[in-house]
């Protein structure tokens, strides 16, 4: 069963400009079960994708407890880890190993993920000969050719030209419904009500609610209506003129 436990957890990164370490998430507490979907929601550099980050293992926390129990998969940063000097084929099976399957169950899916791609004799050369379309057929199919018990994504993704597009969309569909844990990223906010039960909005790195989707849409929505309606410097001038 997948299950995601945070306690308390805060985590700070070097912040090369300053040269100092900055805290991006502070204090996170929440528990996700089998089932939970949750979209995570917030303004830009709020911290969402490195709250997926962490969840994905990329980060570990600075203090506080995280438990991460289950398959996970990361479908963000997908090109990260590309040899680009092999071919499709081996850069397939490098990807899927890397996400924690078995050799011998890679292997045996290998015709299936490459029949997916579709990019014909391609597949044998080198990376750095795909146009971008190509590579990113080939790291999409082997991203999504195993089911993960937990499902980490920033942004809905759309990859390839329309008749792939419109395969990807089928299989991010089913992989979403059939994942024991959805954490999605997004600004998309019907994306996230179709795909999520469950909404976080995130503040400057803390927990400003946690709750039912369309509730925390709500309260995130609100709150950016209340901020466009604080005077802004022109404005304040006029009145002061009369
Ligand atoms: N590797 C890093 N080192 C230092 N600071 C970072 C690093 N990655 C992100 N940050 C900072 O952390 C903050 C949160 O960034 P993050 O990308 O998590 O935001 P986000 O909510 O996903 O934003 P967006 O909606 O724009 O994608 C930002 O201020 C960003 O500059």
């Amino acid at each position: 069963m997948a299950k995601i436990e945070l306690d308390n957890v805060s985590l700070a990164l070097s912040n090369s400009l300053f040269g100092k370490d900055e805290y991006i998430l502070r204090e996170l507490s929440f528990t996700l079960n089998q089932g939970d979907r949750l979209a995570l929601i917030g303004r830009n550099g709020a911290g969402k994708s490195t709250l997926l980050r962490l969840l994905s293992g990329v980060y570990l926390p600075t203090t506080g407890d995280i438990k991460v129990d289950g398959k996970v998969s990361a479908l963000f940063n997908l090109s990260v880890g590309h040899r680009r000097e092999s071919s499709g084929r081996t850069n397939m099976i490098i990807r899927t190993l890397m996400q924690g399957e078995k050799y011998e169950e890679v292997k045996a899916k290998l015709p299936e993920m490459e029949a997916y791609a579709d990019i014909g004799r391609y597949i044998e050369r080198p990376m750095e000969t795909y146009s971008q379309g190509m590579a990113m057929r080939v790291t999409f199919s082997a991203a999504t050719a195993f089911r993960p018990d937990i499902l980490l994504m920033d942004e809905w993704l759309g990859v390839g030209d329309a008749e792939f597009r419109a395969k990807s969309a089928e299989r991010m569909t089913e992989m979403s419904s059939s994942s024991g844990i959805l954490v999605l990223a997004t600004h998309n906010e019907r994306l996230s009500m179709e795909n999520c039960n469950l909404g976080l909005w995130i503040d400057r790195g803390r927990m400003k609610a946690l709750g039912n989707v369309e509730e925390v849409w709500a309260q995130y929505k609100a709150s950016m209506k209340v901020s466009s309606e604080v005077p802004q410097p022109d404005q304040m001038l006029d009145d002061s003129n009369g």
